[in-house]
């Protein structure tokens, strides 16, 4: 398939899978500041760029209108991804975020904001090299502007903002094939709401399946079971970011997470981020974490419901406590705060709850990649270590 943007780019290239002569690591070296393209790209004539400054309220909501109005949909168009306001701040501010890594293209005359992309920093392991990377995501063409040729100009000016501040690798993840993916994820659901994921068209009524046989299927405790289960705490963060480290270290690629990293992405945040401990009653240290974060997406043309509660599994560690169990009670804190699904990549361990907790199948794909960084072989879902927003 002609990909012919991406075979101009510092990226794997199918024709190179499986060429073991080609070293692990960066494809290009970086080039000296002074050479970096100072200035913006060109944008066709009635288009401008704007840094977003999503501290404003007033540009945070035409972030979030874009995005609600225009951002990714389910391969049947009866979903779009819905992230909040709220949620939008914390994605894209962590530790030594860049405003001008949060692109915006308006129209000049109306300044109507029609485009979309960004960048926050993230040191991220690659086998025992630790990588500053860009987490590149949102990229949003208004549905009106679409086979514009706009997305790859949007991605060569997100990459020279990147290349501004001396990175030069890059994470990113698309429901599309493009070169070429490091790894290529199942995504699984578990319905909590099995009832309203039946009306909307999320689920289907399962063969020789009631209604109400499907509702006792999918029933869950009404409390957590684990001992010592809690909201995680600012006083958890020393001991959740040990736990998470050593965890993820087992993994080919995954995040280098500080403390000051933790306290950002895992402390909970009402209705963006979900995280748990359970302290060992006995010793108080803690031994098992589990977190979600919250995607609602907007339900597409259905009269009773108009928003799908989602939430996205996001790290989960366990020294002490079953996988199964932690996982279990993840899912029950969930429907404790109605949330009507809970979603899950078959990254890291997961694999080893999805089928016993009644996850499902979805029928879609996640593809992870690397913008200038080679890996040998393409990586298995669990050898990942690293989950996107
Ligand atoms: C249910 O509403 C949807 C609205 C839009 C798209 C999809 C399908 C889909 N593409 N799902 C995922 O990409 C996905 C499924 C499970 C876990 N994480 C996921 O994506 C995350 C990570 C990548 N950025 C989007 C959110 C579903």
């Amino acid at each position: 398939k002609r990909h012919k943007f991406w075979e101009s780019q510092p990226v794997g290239q199918f024709k190179d899978l499986g060429d073991t002569s080609l070293p692990e690591g960066p494809i290009e070296a970086p080039t000296p500041l002074s050479e970096v393209k100072q200035e913006p790209y060109n944008l066709p004539t009635m288009y401008e760029w704007i840094t977003c400054d999503i501290d404003s309220d007033e540009m945070c909501t035409k972030v979030y209108n874009l995005l609600a109005n225009n951002y990714v949909e389910d391969d049947e168009n009866m979903f779009r991804f819905n992230y909040s306001k709220e949620f939008l701040r914390w994605a894209l501010r962590p530790p030594g975020y860049f405003k001008s890594w949060h692109i915006g293209v308006r129209v000049k005359s109306s300044k109507k904001l029609v485009a979309f992309i960004t960048g926050v920093p993230a040191r991220i392991r690659v086998r025992d090299e630790i990588v500053t990377m860009a987490e590149v995501n949102f990229l949003c063409v208004h549905k009106k502007l679409r086979s514009k040729r706009l997305a790859p100009v949007m991605i060569k000016e997100v990459t020279r903002r990147v290349h501004l501040e001396n990175i030069w690798q890059a994470a990113y993840t698309a429901g599309i094939i493009i070169p070429t993916p490091i790894t290529s994820c199942q995504y699984w659901h578990r319905s909590l709401n099995p009832k309203k994921l039946i009306e909307v068209g999320f689920s289907r009524l399962g063969p020789r399946m009631t209604m109400s046989r499907t509702i006792k299927l999918y029933r869950l405790p009404e409390s957590t079971v684990t001992p010592g289960f809690r909201k995680m705490g600012l006083h958890d963060v020393p001991a959740v970011t040990h736990i998470l480290r050593n965890y993820l270290s087992r993994f080919v690629v995954a995040p280098d997470f500080s403390e000051h990293d933790v306290e950002h992405w895992l402390l909970p945040t009402e209705g963006v981020i979900d995280s748990y401990v359970a302290e060992s009653s006995k010793t108080h240290e803690i031994t098992d974490f589990c977190s979600f974060y919250t995607l609602p997406s907007s339900i597409l043309g259905n009269k009773n419901h108009s928003t799908l509660k989602a939430a996205y599994s996001y790290y989960n560690v366990c020294t002490k406590t079953p996988l199964l169990q932690l996982m279990n009670d993840a899912l029950i804190v969930a429907k404790q705060k109605e949330f009507d699904v809970f979603n899950a990549l078959d990254v890291m361990n997961n694999d080893t709850f999805l089928k016993e907790l009644k996850f499902g199948p979805g029928d879609g794909s996640l593809h992870y990649y690397l913008y200038n960084y080679r890996i040998r072989h393409t990586l298995k879902p669990s050898e990942l270590g690293l989950v996107l927003l």
